[in-house]
């Protein structure tokens, strides 16, 4: 028998598929997607333990909308339907689903009828996360309906019995009082054992870059100095040891002190094969006069592949070099428009962003996880808490925070107005509060101020602190004013061109978090 139990997660094309894989994996069970087209009999040779129907955004007696695999309810493995799952479980099994005409989005009371199984000591009311059109009319025979809201008759059912549950609501984001309780309960009935842990993640992902690059395959691996990179790279140096190399790209968009930090800590710590390349050149010049900030992501993308091809050439010598390393997380991916049905909201530079004559075979070992998910992972790999805590920045780096074209001068600016913020905030012990904080100049903006008793025509500053989890919603930070009173003083105090600056107050959404 399996060390662990496994949980399918059925993508009706959720927007939120990896976050119930992810809760399910929290629970210490181990989990996986599966598109819902797979015939049953496939799914069955995963010998899944429990399935999980996700959300989706069809309506399920619409024409062509996704039906639940044939024969799914029929295999007596218990399974657990979530807003279009709930609905198709209700559809298919004789209940009925309609428009209502009311819609419920984002925090909604619920009402616990009866705690049955799925509610067992959870409090009676509770404000859970909704985002629904269609509501279950009825529930199917023989179906317990143990929650409403307002609006919702049904919005919750269960036939313990046959082993099938489902909820209107979203248990799978953190909004949801008691989510992860619903979720746990529902993976004990089901009788998933609690026996998965990170370590596997590491174990099983160090396992599939080795059957990925072979015996004999090289690698390079793009080291930014930042968590994921950092993972990635000791993941692959631990399946193939120095048949791996890395390549710190010095693009001239980085911040004070940041090259210098990539050779301290990481090599230090791993004694990884790295090679610096400056190339500040080639990246100011390709991004001369650019202000369109897709068209910056993709210049980035596609000249960091081009120093990759050349180190490839370099490293000849000892054999080729087929694949490349990249700490891509699923949020680029999502990002990127790369998710089931999703839409591009800004091209990553490692994913939207890469050429498409793109030579190298990719291994991205942290793909189909969250930010918090590979900081477990880096501890678990042993990397110093400093490297696995830092904050993320991005790969385009200064590049996507200069609004206007970028030279050398902007960045300049940026660079000391960013280096202020970032000693404000760590002496006032505030790095592990805020998620990051990018700086931005608004460098085609101008305004009036008077220094010196003199008038000056100046560049503003954007503060951008925000607090997140995984960076795909994200709230302003809260930062104490004198902090800011701080910062805001030492930068017009000590950054020429800059008379003035500003804190954004915006949430994700409707914001992102860098400003291109
Ligand atoms: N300066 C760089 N040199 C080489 N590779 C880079 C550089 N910047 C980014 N990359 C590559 O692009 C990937 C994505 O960058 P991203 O900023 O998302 O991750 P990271 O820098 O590793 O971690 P963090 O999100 O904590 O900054 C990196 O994992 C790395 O492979
Ligand atoms: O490596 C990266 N390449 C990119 O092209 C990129 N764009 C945004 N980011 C980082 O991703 C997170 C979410 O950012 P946004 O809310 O701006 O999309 C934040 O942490 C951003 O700093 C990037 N990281
Ligand atoms: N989030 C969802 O799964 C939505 C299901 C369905 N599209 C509805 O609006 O009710
Ligand atoms: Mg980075």
């Amino acid at each position: 028998m399996s060390e662990f139990d496994t949980v399918l997660v059925v993508d009706f094309g959720a927007q939120y598929a990896q976050l119930i894989a992810r809760r399910v994996r929290e629970c210490h069970v181990y989990s996986e997607i599966v598109p819902s087209t797979m015939p049953v009999e496939e799914m069955m040779a995963k010998n899944p333990k429990a399935i999980i129907l996700s959300g989706g955004p069809s309506s399920v007696y619409a024409e062509g909308a996704p039906a639940a695999p044939e024969g799914l309810f029929e295999t007596g493995v218990p399974t657990f339907g979530i807003c279009y799952g709930f609905q198709v479980m209700a559809q298919t099994l004789g209940g009925q689903v309609a428009k209502t005409g009311v819609a419920e989005y984002g925090g909604t009371r619920l009402d616990v009828a009866s705690e049955g199984v799925l509610f067992s000591g959870l409090p009676a009311t509770q404000s859970v996360w909704m985002s629904h059109g269609d509501s279950v009319a009825a529930a199917p025979e023989g179906f317990l309906v143990t929650a409403t809201t307002a609006e919702t008759p049904v919005a919750a059912f269960e036939h313990p019995g046959r082993g099938l549950y489902g909820v209107q609501f979203h248990p799978e984001v953190l909004h949801s009082d008691h989510g992860q309780a619903v979720l746990k309960h529902f993976l004990e009935a089901a009788g998933c054992r609690p026996s998965w842990t990170m370590l596997n993640i590491v174990e099983d992902a160090v396992e599939a870059i080795r059957a990925q690059i072979g015996p004999e395959g090289r690698a390079i691996c793009g080291l930014s100095g930042g968590v994921d990179s950092a993972v990635a790279a000791a993941m692959v140096q631990r399946a193939i040891g120095d048949r791996l190399t890395c390549v710190f790209v010095d693009h001239g968009l980085l911040r004070k002190g940041e090259a210098e930090q990539v050779e301290r800590d990481f090599v230090d710590v791993t004694g990884v094969k790295l090679r610096v390349v400056d190339a500040q050149e080639r990246f100011l010049k390709a991004l001369d006069g650019v202000t369109d900030p897709e068209e910056k992501r993709k210049i980035i993308g596609r000249e960091f592949i081009r120093v990759f091809e050349d180190e490839q050439r370099a490293i000849l010598a000892d054999g080729p070099v087929e694949f490349l390393v990249q700490g891509t997380l699923y949020p680029d991916v999502v990002e990127s428009g790369g998710g089931t049905g999703t839409a591009n909201i800004k091209s990553h530079h490692n994913v939207g962003g890469l050429p498409d004559d793109l030579q190298f075979t990719l291994v991205e070992p942290l793909r189909a996880l969250f930010k918090d998910e590979v900081r477990r992972a880096g501890e678990e790999l042993g990397l110093p808490s400093a490297m696995v805590w830092r904050q993320p920045f991005p790969g385009p780096g200064l590049g996507i925070r200069i609004v206007g074209a970028v030279t050398r001068e902007r960045l300049e600016i940026l660079r000391e107005a960013d280096v202020i913020a970032r000693e404000e905030l760590s002496r006032a012990g505030l790095d592990r509060d805020i998620w990051q904080c990018p700086v931005v100049l608004l460098a085609d903006v101008r305004s009036v101020g008077v220094q010196g008793d003199g008038r000056t025509y100046g560049h503003p500053i954007v503060l951008r602190p925000v607090s997140s989890e995984d960076a795909m919603t994200a709230d302003w930070s809260r930062l104490p004013y004198e902090v800011l009173a701080r910062i805001s003083t030492r930068i017009t105090n000590e950054v020429r061109e800059v008379n003035r600056v500003v804190l954004d107050v915006t949430s994700k959404p409707p914001g992102t978090i860098e400003w291109e």
